[in-house]
């Protein structure tokens, strides 16, 4: 894998000072560092669409666009991003080929450093009672399976966040996982994601579960040692293989589906994941949305049965998900794109931050492993906002 540090380039580099002077802004890169797209500027925006909406907007686009498809349709306030929002940037470049979609900015300085604090930190140390009576249903109830949790939470700063900053460290830190970050006035959503829903190239797809999960070793041998009882463990197995069927049940009436290998891992360096890729042919006449739109929610980040999960995570979680492990990526002109899941992930709104993560709860679950796994997850997003702050 490449190291982003040898390889972050100049011009990335010089870009990013443009998040900082843009009103909006996007940046979508993938853990083999097949694309880099950095977008500046509006040409067009969508938000608080339909599927057909969104359909026709884009076919009226000559660049790429970048966006976000809410989790579900509970509204998060006002925001103009957490709602669901398309952007088409005037100025768009692949920095891995260096194709360019409008005219280049001119160079800009980094903008002045202002002095951060953090004024309060907010978390929920209430969710493992509220996650409680969940348990018992899963546990009761054979037909409940898995629902996926998640918990936020908010710091308020004295200052908003600079996003080129924050671009920066997330580069630097979490090198091998994708990096998706939008930006519309003053609020700004950055996700450092593992985990692909879809990716359409020239007629093929992929996606990929991620399901199951168990912190990293401190030394080789016991990060080995992880592994394995990873690999042998028949609750996070059970979980996975739900995820495993439900995309390719999905995914069937779409595409001729390649068959699938046992699962790998996944690794990022606060935590391992099982890992099955899966690709396909598409044999139908379909689109990028239409993929996201079958495979979201998937088991990974929903649960089963769909229905009941939705309406538990409605009922349960504390505040709307918004993009929160929702469907986010870039879709070509021609048509291509991919689409990753919004998780572990960073929402700046003037001076309020909210972080999110979550883990998928079974019968077999114990709830204080979930709440430490969920940890975990957030604090590539801690480690980050911590640096910008000066106290
Ligand atoms: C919801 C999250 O993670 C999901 C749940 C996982 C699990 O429970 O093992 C693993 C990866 C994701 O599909 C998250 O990281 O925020």
């Amino acid at each position: 894998m490449i190291d982003r540090d040898d390889t972050m380039q100049p011009q990335t580099n010089q870009l990013l000072n443009n998040f900082d002077y843009y009103q909006d802004g996007a940046f979508f890169s993938d853990p083999e560092h097949h694309i880099e797209l950095i977008g500046l500027g509006q040409a067009s925006r969508l938000q608080n669409f339909t599927l057909k909406e969104l359909v026709v907007w884009h076919q009226q686009q000559t660049h790429p666009v970048f966006g976000g498809v809410p989790f579900d349709q509970q509204l998060t306030g006002t925001s103009q991003l957490m709602n669901g929002t398309m952007l088409a940037p005037a100025y768009v470049i692949d920095t891995v080929t260096g194709t360019e979609w409008g005219h280049r900015p001119s160079h800009k300085p980094a903008a002045p450093v202002r002095p951060i604090h953090l004024l309060r930190r907010t978390t929920e140390p209430d969710w493992q009672n509220r996650v409680a009576p969940v348990l018992r249903t899963l546990q009761t109830d054979a037909q409940k399976q898995k629902v996926v949790l998640g918990m936020q939470e908010q710091w308020k700063l004295s200052a908003p966040l600079r996003a080129s900053d924050l671009i920066r460290a997330l580069l630097r830190d979490q090198p091998h996982t994708y990096h998706f970050f939008l930006k519309h006035h003053d609020e700004l959503f950055l996700s450092a994601t593992p985990e692909r829903l879809v990716r359409l190239h020239q007629g093929k797809l992929a996606t990929a579960a991620v399901a199951g999960s168990i912190r990293r070793g401190t030394t080789t041998s016991e990060d080995q040692r992880l592994k394995s009882a990873l690999r042998a463990d028949s609750k996070n197995q059970a979980e996975h293989h739900l995820v495993v069927t439900e995309i390719q049940r999905r995914l069937r009436p779409w595409a001729h589906l390649q068959s699938v290998a046992a699962p790998q891992i996944l690794t990022t360096p606060q935590i391992q994941h099982l890992y099955t890729p899966i690709t396909g042919s598409i044999t139908q006449q379909t689109s990028l949305w239409q993929l996201v739109t079958a495979l979201h929610p998937t088991p990974a980040l929903g649960g089963v049965p769909t229905a009941w999960a939705q309406a538990t995570i409605q009922a349960t979680e504390r505040w709307p998900r918004g993009l929160f492990a929702a469907p986010v990526g870039y879709a070509l002109p021609n048509g291509d794109g991919e689409f990753v899941i919004g998780i572990r992930s960073l929402w700046g709104h003037d001076q309020q931050v909210n972080l999110f993560a979550g883990a998928g709860i079974l019968a077999a679950s114990t709830l204080a492993a979930e709440a430490r796994e969920i940890q975990l997850k957030t604090q590539p997003m801690q480690q980050i906002l911590k640096e910008q702050i000066d106290d």
